[in-house]
């Protein structure tokens, strides 16, 4: 319970009224919110009011006041001591994976209308021609259903499906709004099990009814019980983790570290001994090729070696595996948690399903599942007592006539038929205790390993899985995490003492599917975040980087990093020649813009009209010029011998990416958009900028963190191709053509 503490009392006010006031402000709908107390000298007064009151009440104060009353708020726990920062930030948080959620929702909504059944569960988001049967209730008492193919024996199609996903069933009509939906808790090749709420409409037991995916709950409720955890802390630690994350706590460093860390540069020791010293959370940044993975797994070696135990997490598959790798090869003892079909293959040996398979107990509870199965297929030669056999008798009525040995029939039943049911139920009894043990022989295998293991690797989303939920980690490590949106990062970063987030602000931030969630905050990361409360002090910048020419590396370290990226040895000079390329030495614009003596060429389309296009209803554009130059290139490139695979086309917009496709016959060479290739490096890049127009428009080239992931994804040569009197009007693009103009090839076509 919560105080509210009301300290200019006006004299008109009784106590009915003051309450009365809060809840007209705060419109939480009840009358009843508390009792309120006022002494005797009418100089104080008290209401007592919960949780969940006080926070309405509180998120409309302002200043303190309430309908012009002054209230502060106190807690006979401090515990329970909450505020307008804390409300706010759940209040926000909570309504922005909501968008997000319904968003999706209606994504799938959208799909099942367009799509054809048979197209979509080719998709593997739809199951067609099931059959549902009740399959009584679960532990909740929510009705249960268990669907499998309407053909009997046939396996289920593959599907992305999975336990925890909120699904809709339907009969012919799948997008009627009455479709009952539930949340899958089990599926195997042949059947998925389905919890409703309620008890589902009949239809569901018909042959043919189709089952949809309509939402990957998991995530979202796994995101919605961390933001619980910011309200209600579970403990401690996870209060502290608020209280900085609220930037009421301050972050410091305690001890300073002296390491020997022979693989890494300066920047990169720098940002280990940090952030082991630090004493709740520390960032490392990490601008585009600068080891920001191979810091992170030093990192995580050193706090291991030191005894800690660490949770290694990243917002992608991809990203974990990446950690994973690193780690296993350095013979640290790793355990993946994850479906293993989303686990990279030659990295499957490493994920708890696989270690699982060889642990003691669980080969014990193994042999227990071929001696159940017996018990199961015995149990089927007796009648199973169901109601048009047992007649009204329990379960223990059966088994006591079938003691005394009848001779004559029980309610109509015979001796023999009570026989069997009897042994059908003593068979029941040890089946239920065989996989009472199996569980527990499973549960334990689990523990153990999970127990002895120095490091967690999962996604971040992962990490809130009911396996991790009791083990404690004195670390958690997250990668990409500006890539993470702060109710996913809020997962792994409440699960341990303390955090460490390796990510780059300056690149793309989360994917945010609802553009109002978006700009609302959902896309600024839990790095961004914290990084702006403690700017300096609690972070590094790792200043090597690892895969650009000196040249092209020039202008993202200038305009985004302050100008102190260093290009390490090993890349600094690296040039197209160094691959064996053969250039003709034609005057012609694509032969010179491939010369290895211009890393950075800028292709001026200025002069040709190469206007750009958008397609009713679109709000994406093409540019045809834009992308016969590219083309161009792209031909001359491949002939002078440079490998398909080395070659990446971005293109700023999507249409623009789906006009080069149409026409491109080089089918190694990836042509995508900025944000399909964060976090990847080619040899060689051709940008293309696409917008020209006389408004001087650049839409979401605007963002310039885009800019600067379509920069720093090439290694050897970068060819940006653009309408300087459309782009330059923008500050960042004008100083960007100045200094290709200084330090590049510069080409008017
Ligand atoms: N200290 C170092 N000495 C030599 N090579 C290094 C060092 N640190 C990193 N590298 C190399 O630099 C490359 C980039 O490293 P890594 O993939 O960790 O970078 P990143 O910062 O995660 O890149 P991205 O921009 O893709 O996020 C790798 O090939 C790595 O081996």
């Amino acid at each position: 319970m919560v105080t509210l503490v009301i300290t200019e009392i006006d004299k008109s006010i009784g106590p009915g009224d003051i309450v009365g006031a809060f809840i007209n402000e705060a419109g939480t709908g009840s009358d009843d919110i508390g009792k309120i107390n006022i002494d005797k000298k009418r100089k104080k007064a008290e209401v007592e009011v919960d949780w969940e009151s006080a926070a309405k009440i509180i998120e409309v104060m302002d200043n303190n006041q309430i309908g012009g009353v002054q209230v502060h708020v106190e807690a006979k726990n401090p515990d329970d001591l909450i505020d307008k920062d804390i409300i706010n930030y759940y209040n926000k948080f909570k309504g922005l994976v909501e968008l997000e959620r319904k968003e999706e929702i209606d994504r799938h909504k959208l799909e099942i209308k367009y799509l054809s059944p048979r197209e979509r569960q080719a998709k593997g988001r739809s199951l067609l021609n099931l059959h549902g049967k009740d399959n009584g209730n679960t532990f909740g008492h929510r009705p249960l259903v268990k669907f499998t193919s309407k053909y009997k024996g046939e396996k289920l199609a593959e599907t992305q499906i999975t336990p925890g996903d909120l699904v809709m069933i339907s009969l012919n009509k799948p997008l009627h709004p009455d479709n009952p939906t539930g949340t899958v808790i089990e599926k195997t090749s042949y059947s998925i099990t389905v919890a409703f709420e309620s008890y589902p409409p009949e239809f569901i037991y018909n042959k043919g009814v189709r089952l949809d995916l309509f939402v990957n709950d998991t995530s979202f409720q796994r995101m919605f019980s961390a933001l619980e955890k910011i309200k209600h802390p579970e403990n401690e630690m996870q209060k502290r983790k608020r209280d900085i994350l609220l930037g009421r706590k301050k972050a410091e460093i305690k001890d300073s570290l002296d390491l020997e860390l022979e693989y890494l540069n300066e920047s990169q020791i720098k940002a280990v001994e940090n952030a082991l010293a630090a004493e709740d959370i520390y960032l490392i940044q990490g601008p585009p090729g600068t080891g920001k993975t191979v810091t992170a797994v030093e990192l995580i070696s050193k706090a291991v070696e030191r005894g800690d135990k660490v949770l290694a997490a990243a917002d992608s598959n991809t990203a974990v595996d990446n950690l994973l790798e690193l780690l296993a090869e350095k013979g640290l003892n790793v355990i993946r948690i994850g479906h293993p079909i989303r686990v990279n293959k030659k990295l499957r040996e490493h994920t708890l399903d696989e270690i699982v398979l060889e642990h003691q107990d669980y080969l014990e509870a193994e042999k227990l599942r071929d001696e159940v199965s017996d018990l199961i297929n015995k149990q089927e030669s007796y009648i199973y007592p169901g109601g048009k056999y047992r007649r009204g008798l329990s379960d223990q009525e059966i088994k006591n006539y079938a003691e005394k040995d009848l001779e004559h029939h029980v309610r109509g039943i015979s001796p023999e038929v009570i026989e069997e049911m009897a042994e059908w139920l003593e068979l029941q009894e040890k089946i239920d205790k065989y996989f009472k043990e199996i569980e527990r022989l499973e549960n334990k295998a689990v523990r153990e390993l999970l127990d002895e293991a120095d490091i967690i690797c999962t996604t971040n989303i992962t990490a809130g899985s009911e396996l991790l939920e009791n083990i404690k980690f004195d670390l958690s490590v997250i990668d990409e995490a500006t890539q993470a949106t702060q109710p996913a990062a809020l997962i792994p970063y409440l699960k341990a003492n303390k955090t460490i987030l390796i990510g780059d602000h300056k690149q793309l931030p989360p994917t945010v599917v609802n553009q109002e969630a978006a700009k609302n905050g959902l896309s600024i990361s839990l790095f961004e975040k914290l990084i702006e409360i403690y700017p300096g002090e609690m972070s590094s910048l790792l200043e090597i980087q690892y895969r650009m020419n000196r040249e092209i590396m020039g202008f993202s370290s200038i305009y985004f990093y302050n100008n102190s990226l260093k290009a390490a040895e090993s890349a600094a000079e690296q040039k197209l020649s160094d691959l064996g390329l053969k250039i003709d030495e034609e005057d012609c614009f694509t032969a010179k813009s491939l010369k290895s003596e211009y890393p950075l060429v800028f292709l001026d389309t200025k002069e040709m009209r190469a206007n750009e296009r958008s397609f009713e209803g679109s709000n994406s554009y093409d540019n045809p010029v834009e992308s016969e130059i590219v083309l161009d290139i792209l031909d001359r490139a491949i002939k002078s011998s440079l490998n398909e695979d080395d070659i990446a086309v971005i293109a700023a917009y999507k249409d623009q990416v789906d006009l080069i496709n149409q026409h491109n016959k080089f089918k190694d060479v990836e042509i995508d958009t900025v944000d399909a290739f964060q976090g990847r490096e080619k040899e060689m890049i051709i940008f293309s900028a696409v917008r020209s127009n006389d408004e001087c428009n650049i839409g979401f080239l605007r963002d310039l963190r885009r800019l600067n992931v379509a920069l720093s994804r090439a290694k050897r040569k970068m060819i940006f191709i653009g309408d300087s009197s459309t782009i330059s009007k923008n500050d960042a693009y004008d100083k960007l053509l100045k200094y290709i103009k200084k330090s590049g090839l510069y080409y008017s076509l």
